[in-house]
């Protein structure tokens, strides 16, 4: 077992959960699409959520604390030139503007991981989310020329682009996360190889909604990665921190947001959250954002790292490859429980492997 795609491809999704609603043709909100009112969508508040500079000297500590107390922070100076993001958004939005019966020229296979379609978690919720998504792993090749037979080139040569910078980017902060755990690279080898880390670009387009307090852009979930990193222009991304509920993550003209996911918090031996998320329907236009998500490569081990003298891991080893199985797998019946209470969530419980 070696990449992301022959992990999924053991767990393939129903079509009803991979086509995207017609959103061009819609004038109310369906039923399908109709969240109860009472998930408190409405919440309105901002998240000081910190800002890095990356080329800060105390980055690694920042970076680490942020990733300690909150699960997220946005950093700037992070050498990702701010016209390649405006061109990825450009593609992005030109992409998902075709008529629908072009994009689903494009549409994922059941078994496949990239094209374009539902977010993966759509089968695991009883309504679908106002979005449409294009997953991007390696080349975009294929499905791009099926969406554009004559002149794809342009969206290829963007796309693969920014999946270099993001994964340099990605490196940058790997080493600053390291270095904070004080985990030696010798236990990450493959960190030094460009094109070694599991890696998949996701353009996310939230089309303009007649109801946005009955809709919901992505409900609630945690990442399948170590850290993702995520450019928004338009505000709706929201993460829920205990003890405060759900807030909204700020754009910051020119910032990344960098969240925790569920592999980085099993490696930080739960020190790091892994971020619940979610995006609200808050802005009256269509919102698009470029998700960039950081794994080791599929074969590599889970363990615990940096425990000092006594520790005691909480999580078993477990290959990325198994972990990313096991979460597709039995997400759905009761190993992700987001339950609400009235106006907020009141308990989450990610699915994570205890070690007992
Ligand atoms: C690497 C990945 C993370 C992702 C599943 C995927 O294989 C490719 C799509 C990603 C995405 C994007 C939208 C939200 C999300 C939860 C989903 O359903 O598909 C994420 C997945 C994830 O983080 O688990
Ligand atoms: O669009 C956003 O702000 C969040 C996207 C996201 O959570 C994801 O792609 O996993
Ligand atoms: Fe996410």
């Amino acid at each position: 077992m070696s990449t992301l795609s022959e992990v999924y491809a053991q767990y393939p999704l129903k079509v009803d959960d991979i086509i995207p609603l017609d959103f061009d043709s819609v004038v109310t909100v369906p039923d399908s699409h109709a969240w109860p009112i009472s998930d408190g969508f409405e919440s309105n508040d901002w998240l000081s959520i910190p800002t890095i500079d990356l080329k800060d000297p105390d980055a690694a500590k920042l970076i680490g604390h942020a990733c300690e107390t909150w699960g997220v922070f946005q950093v700037v100076n992070h050498d990702i030139p701010l016209n390649l993001l405006d061109e990825v958004e450009s593609e992005a939005r030109q992409l998902f503007s075709l008529p629908t019966t072009q994009k689903l020229k494009a549409l994922r296979s059941p078994g496949g991981v990239t094209g374009y379609g539902l977010a993966r978690i759509s089968s695991f919720f009883n309504k679908f989310m106002w979005h449409e998504g294009f997953t991007i792993i390696g080349s975009p090749l294929d499905h791009a020329r099926e969406l554009w037979p004559n002149d794809y080139q342009k969206f290829c040569d963007i796309m693969v682009d920014g999946q270099k910078k993001m994964e340099e980017l990605a490196i940058t902060i790997m080493h600053n996360i390291l270095e904070y755990l004080a985990v030696s690279e010798e236990e990450m080898k493959w960190l030094g190889s460009p094109g070694v880390a599991s890696t998949a670009l996701q353009l996310n387009s939230y089309p303009l909604c007649p109801d946005p307090n009955r809709a919901i852009g992505l409900a609630p979930h945690t990442d399948n990665s170590l850290f993702t990193i995520l450019h928004q222009r338009i505000s709706g991304l929201q993460i829920f921190k205990e003890g405060v509920g759900w807030g909204f993550v700020q754009p910051v003209t020119g910032a990344l947001v960098v969240n925790v996911g569920d592999l980085l918090h099993i490696l930080s031996n739960a020190r790091f959250p892994s971020v619940v998320h979610r995006v609200v329907m808050k802005e009256a236009k269509q919102r698009f954002s470029v998700a960039f998500f950081y794994s080791p490569p599929a074969d590599f081990n889970l363990d615990p790292l940096g425990l000092s003298f006594g520790q005691i891991p909480l999580y078993r080893s477990v290959t990325v490859a198994e972990y990313f199985g096991r979460k597709a797998k039995d997400l759905e019946k009761h190993l992700l429980r987001l339950e609400f209470s009235g106006e907020s969530m009141k308990s989450i419980s990610i699915f994570m492997l205890v070690f007992a």
